[in-house]
Order: structure tokens, then sequence, then C-alpha cells
């Protein structure tokens, strides 16, 4: 008899939820699969592989939208995700659906409502409070650091020359890290001179950890992750990340509060008082109102933000390039041939006139960026149903997987070649896609990517450090569509760590 009661209790209770979501069924009915569905699940079991299965599934259904236009659908349990790449529809959305999906409530749990994760009503505020702090003229007075990280960076890649193949993303993450930490906070980590840096084995493990919990379905209820060994080593991990930030902000605001009484301090261990230019700190300290600015918490979540924002785009798109470039000599040549024009016979540093006069080593960044952007989809919530601008309806309540993984490749867009590595297609004479969003490697619209010019002068003065110095050798490529295994670790990385072997160049 109870058992009789449950199940017409559990029937009853389903009728009443399809019934509330019928306009959602109905408009869903209306655009195609991106894969076959089965009952109750319908595609979540599809994703219970590995990080490198998960993207190549991901990869597959960008593909399977391409042939309908851009846009199908897949249900994962009762959720309905659309995956999208037209460019003409996703600009719609990327302007209008501005909440970020319920999957980043992870991310959340370790650096709050920080810019790129944060819900739209507390993002409005603080993206205006950002955006200044990345004006072109602030962004190119932290050259200096960067080019120092950088030299530092090929200096350290010198105990690879003739050792053959080696992963260089544990270089290049560590690069990365320390020079977002000296312009975000002013604070030198030395992820570079030390491998067993705190910060940085902290940072990539919660990472892995919170890409485990958006992909494991028995990691997300907090109450039961609780119950499983990692959640101690997330917490140890995220107690070293925030003590080591608000440590930062409480100098910096001692620092401040020293210089308006004219006496700096310097503090060694920080090394604050040797550094000239403002940091992203001081800046949003500042642009925040001073004291009755930003609170020492909303600090803490901005600068967690961008120093996740910030760390691993970069290393992956340095990596995927190296990795390129080790896959087509021919090409690596060209870009040595003008790296040669630019600094001569001098060993000096990179300085800003440098960057500019790097055409060619642009145009490989962007291709790179293209056939292997860092952040292959956005996810935002739809909240009120939208009608695009192909006149098909996605519902309230559903999520939109925008691929630019899928746009990049769309040979609609960028023609029959559209796999193919070939850097002179940024060329101003041949470049002619027919929609801006066709080419988003850091996403379009109000919450599009505030650090995409520190993320190109970072990318290009490491690797004019590194292809100045050392030959990048790795598999010739048989053909012109670059074969490199991906895998989806929050951003989409190589499998074999950005594998390559390096030469010295002859010294000038
Ligand atoms: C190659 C490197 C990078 C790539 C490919 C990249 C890409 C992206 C993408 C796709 C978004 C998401 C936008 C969306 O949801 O529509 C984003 C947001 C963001 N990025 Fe980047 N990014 C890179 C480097 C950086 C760097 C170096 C910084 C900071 C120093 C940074 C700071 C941010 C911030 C703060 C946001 C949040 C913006 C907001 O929600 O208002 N990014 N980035």
């Amino acid at each position: 008899m109870i058992v009789i009661l449950l199940i017409v209790l559990v029937l009853g209770w389903f009728s009443v939820f399809r019934y509330r979501r019928r306009n959602m069924y109905e408009l869903a009915a209306a655009i195609p699969d991106v894969d076959e569905h089965i009952p109750l699940l319908g595609i979540a079991h599809k994703f219970t592989g590995n990080t490198e299965e998960i993207m190549s599934m991901l990869q597959k259904y960008s593909y399977n939208s391409m042939k309908h236009n851009g846009l199908a659908k897949g249900w994962l349990g009762h959720v309905l995700y659309f995956a999208l790449l037209n460019p003409v529809d996703l600009e719609l959305v990327l302007k209008t659906c501005l909440e970020k999906d319920d999957l980043h409530r992870f991310m959340r749990v370790v650096i709050g409502y920080g810019g790129i994760f944060a819900p739209v009503s507390i993002w409005r505020r603080r993206r205006k409070i950002m955006v200044p702090a990345f004006s072109p003229k602030i962004v190119q007075s932290f050259v200096g650091i960067i080019s120092e990280q950088s030299e530092k960076l090929a200096s350290n890649l010198g105990k690879c020359v003739g050792t053959g193949k080696f992963s260089s993303w544990p270089f290049l993450s560590a690069y990365t890290l320390d020079s977002i930490c000296e312009t975000a906070m002013g604070v030198k980590v030395n992820a570079q001179g030390d491998k067993d840096s705190n910060f940085l084995i902290s940072m990539n493990r919660i990472l892995n950890i919170v890409c485990m919990r958006i992909f494991h379905l028995w990691l997300q209820p907090a109450w039961l992750f609780k119950l499983f060994p990692v959640f101690h080593e997330h917490q140890k991990c995220k107690k070293l990340l925030h003590d080591f930030v608000d440590e930062a902000i409480q100098k910096k605001r001692e620092e401040i509060g020293t210089e308006n009484n004219s006496a700096i301090e310097v503090d060694y261990k920080y090394d604050l008082g040797s550094y000239k230019s403002k940091t992203f700190l001081d800046l949003l300290i500042t642009l925040s109102g001073a004291e009755k600015g930003y609170t020492n918490i909303e600090l803490r979540e901005e600068v967690l933000t961008l120093t996740v924002a910030g760390t691993d785009t970069s290393a992956v798109a340095i990596g995927f390039t190296l990795e390129l470039l080790s896959k087509y000599p021919e090409i690596q040549e060209k870009v040595y041939k003008e790296l040669c024009e630019v600094f001569g016979d001098s060993e000096r540093p990179l300085v800003k006139e440098d960057l500019e006069k790097m055409k060619y080593l642009e145009r490989v960044v962007k291709e790179s960026l293209r056939l292997f952007p860092p952040a292959p989809f956005i996810i935002r919530k739809v909240l009120e149903d939208i009608t695009l601008p192909s006149g098909n309806v996605l519902p309230a309540g559903s999520g939109v997987m925008v691929s630019i993984w899928g746009i990049h490749r769309d040979p609609k867009y960028w023609g029959p070649e559209a796999e193919h590595f070939d850097p002179d297609r940024f060329l101003p004479e041949r470049f002619n896609v027919e929609h801006p969003c066709c080419y988003m490697p850091f996403s379009s619209g109000p919450r599009n990517c505030v650090g995409y010019q520190y993320a190109m002068i970072s990318i290009k003065t490491s690797l004019s450090a590194i292809l100045r110095r050392y030959k990048v050798v790795g598999e010739p490529e048989k053909g012109p569509v670059p074969q490199i295994r991906v895998k989806l670790d929050i951003m989409m990385k190589s499998v074999n760590g950005c594998q390559v072997a390096l030469e010295k160049r002859p010294t000038k």
C-alpha cells in the first residue's frame, strides 16, 4: 500500500513538474538534438569520462550544432542546454543573457563574487571599477615587469636545452602566475624560482577540484562533498590562497596609509616598497572610492579573480603556440626572422615599442587562439524567453553554451580550410569574416574579457623571449591541420602538457 502511494506521489509530482515547464518543452521540441537522448538522463551519461573525453564530446556537439545552422539542444537530466555557434544569434545572447550559469557556483565557493563569476547585480558595479584599471596606458605600464618575468622564464627553460622532449606547462604557469601576482598585488610570489611554491600548488589543485565538482554529480551537493577527503584538501588550498591575498591587501592598506603620511617603508618579504608603477590592487582601492570603497573581502575577491582569470588562460595560449610552432618549423623560422629584425644583435629585454613591430608573431598568436581558444565555451543562463535573429526561441530556465571552439572552426565563416593553421589569414588584406563574433577568443559583449590587452602583451613578450633564444622542436605535422590532444580542465589544455624540445639558437 505504502509503495503504491509513493509511486502515485512521485508520478503526481513529476506531472506537475512537467506541466509547469510545458513552455520549455514545447520550445525545445522545435530545435534539433545534439545527440541521441535517453529517458530522464538525456545526454548526461555521455559526460562520465575523463577531461579529454568530456572535451571531445563537447567538440562533437559543436560540430553537430554546425550542421543545424549553429543551434542544437541537449538535456542534462532535467536541465536544458543549447550549443550555440551562429554569430548573429550569439551576439544577442552575449548582450542580453548576462547571468552566468549555475555551474559557476563551485568557483564562487572559492573566490566569492569577483567579476568573472559574480551574479549580475554585483558584477555591474565591479565591472565599472575594473574597466578603467585595464586602460591601455595602465596595462602598458606593466610591460617592464612582464618583460623581466619573461627573461626569467627563458633562462629557466635554458636548463631543458638538449634534454629531449619535456612538458613546458609548469614553466609557463609559473611565469604567468608570477607576472599576475606582481602586477595585481605588487607581490613577488617567485613561483618561477621555487617549483614547490605553495601558492601555485594550491591554485592548481583547487581548480582541479572545482573541475571535478562540475562534472561529478556526487561532489556537487555541499553536504555530500564534505564527506569526501578531497573536501579537506579543498578547504586547505582555499585558506592558503585567501590568507596570502589578505596579507597582501593588509600590507597595501598600510603602505597607502604610510605613503599618505609621506614616509615610505620597504617590506622586504613582499617587496612592495621597490615597486614603481601602481598595481591593480592600488587602482582598485582608489577607483572604488579609497576608504569608502571596496572592503577587504571585496578586494580579495577581485584580486583572486584576476589571478584565476589571468594565469592559466595566458599560459595555455603560450603553450599551444609553442606546440604549434614546433609542428610547423617554416612558420617558426618566419617568427624568428622577424625577431632578428626587431632586436638585431642585441640581447636586451623587450620594451613596449617592440611589441607593435612583431606583426607576424601577432598573427601567429591570433591563429593559435582561433584554433585553440583557452576558454572554448561560455555558459550563460536564459532568464526570460529570448527570440533569436534566426527565429528560434530559447526558453527561460535553459542554459546556453556558446561554443567559441565551434565558431572558430566553422567552414561557413572560415572557408573550406577552416581547420588549417594559417597565420596569414589575419593579414589585413585577407581578413574578411562576415561578422565580428566569428572570432572571439576573449568573448564579446558587456561581459567580455577585460584583460585581453594584458594577455596579448604577456603572450607576445614571453614568446619573443623564448623564440629569440631557442628553436622549439617537435614532430613536424604531416598536414595543414594541427593534431593536438586537448582536455577540458576549466580551461582547454594540451593533454601532454605542451611538450616540446629546445635547441639553442646561435648567440649573436
Ligand atoms: C589568452 C588569455 C585570455 C583569454 C583567452 C581570456 C578569455 C576570457 C573569456 C572567454 C572571458 C569570459 C567572458 C564571458 O563570459 O563572456 C573572460 C573574462 C574575464 N577575463 Fe579573460 N582571458 C584571458 C586573459 C585574461 C587576463 C590576463 C586577465 C587579467 C589580467 C583576464 C581577466 C578577465 C576578467 C576580469 C574577466 C571577467 C569579465 C567580466 O565578467 O566582466 N583575462 N576572459
